[in-house]
């Protein structure tokens, strides 16, 4: 059965730890959807991940969406949530409720996120109101990496730990059903999640979130530009695929690939009349 609001709303009140993970293709979202991870963060994150850029803000609509097609054709039960690019809910509310109806009906995901603020409160019920499921987003904003200077934890301070508490209380009052926590020191998250109704789901928000979530190539080493150190790298697939990147090579090279079980056979008695009629 597929994980609706509902679904995921009734983990956090029974106390059932909520599990996510991001994907950007169809292999690696339908494992994730077989192996019943609750949820999948379709990132704008997939601008470094997959596509090589230095930070999220390259990310647009249309790789945005391409992205999550995909990935939701891979789901019959794990919810698909798609991560809106910069650019897409900073032009006013119509704008940002069309570009959010594009990843409901082109790309058929069951849910939007975005880097609200409390200048987008506004934006947030109104897509909330069309009657699109919304997930907040709190601590670090990517996006914000240039005003920002850089990638680091969010509400440590007083300023910024009355940000993420605030937000997070505004986000929920507009109709977000989930609320992530990005960077954000563990006892912060963990008293906002006594606070509010709704899941809240950390990455870097520690232990006291209703649920988890990590970019998916941390977890499996297979990015190493940089790891958050939040991130934790369950497998070493980066260094397999360099291995068997070179025994490939190395097989090629010596003959070895391919061999009888990797090639096609014909009769002889075609290939005789072949060299007959050509020479
Ligand atoms: N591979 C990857 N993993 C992520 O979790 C991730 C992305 N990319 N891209 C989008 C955002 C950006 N995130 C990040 C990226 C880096 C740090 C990081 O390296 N922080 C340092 C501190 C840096 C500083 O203080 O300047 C750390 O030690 O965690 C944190 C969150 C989380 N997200
Ligand atoms: C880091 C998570 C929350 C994200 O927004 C992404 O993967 O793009
Ligand atoms: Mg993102």
């Amino acid at each position: 059965m597929k994980h609706t609001v509902k679904t995921i709303q009734k983990m956090r009140n029974e106390n059932q730890p909520i599990t996510m993970l991001t994907a950007y293709d169809f292999p690696t979202a339908k494992k994730i959807n077989d192996a019943g991870i609750d949820m999948i963060l379709v990132g704008d994150s997939c601008a470094m991940v997959v596509h090589g850029h230095p930070d999220t803000l390259t990310a647009t609509m249309d790789m945005m969406l391409l992205h999550c097609g995909t990935v939701a054709r891979a789901c019959d039960r794990t919810m698909v949530v798609a991560d809106m690019p910069f650019g897409s809910f900073q032009y006013g509310v119509e704008e940002t409720m069309r570009n959010a109806a594009r990843f409901v009906t082109e790309a058929r995901v069951d849910a939007v996120k975005f880097e609200a603020t409390h200048n987008h409160i506004a934006k947030t019920k109104a897509i909330v109101e069309m009657g699109i499921a919304v997930v907040g987003h709190v601590g670090l904003h990517p996006q914000a990496v240039g005003a920002l200077g850089g990638l680091k934890v969010q509400g440590k301070d007083m300023d910024s730990a009355r940000k993420v508490v605030s937000e997070a209380l505004a986000l929920q009052e507009a109709g977000v059903f989930a609320i992530i926590f990005e960077a954000v020191p563990a006892k912060l998250s963990a008293y906002v999640t006594k606070k509010l109704d709704i899941p809240t789901i950390s990455i870097g928000g520690g232990p006291g979130c209703s649920g988890q979530l990590l970019v998916t190539p941390d977890v499996l080493g297979l990015y190493d530009n940089f790891t958050p150190s939040f991130a934790k790298q369950y497998q070493k697939f980066g260094a397999i695929m360099l291995d068997t990147f070179k025994q490939y090579k190395e097989e090629v090279i010596s003959g070895e690939f391919p061999g009888e079980a990797h090639s096609y056979k014909m009769s002889d008695e075609v290939l005789e009349a072949i060299e007959k009629e050509f020479g």
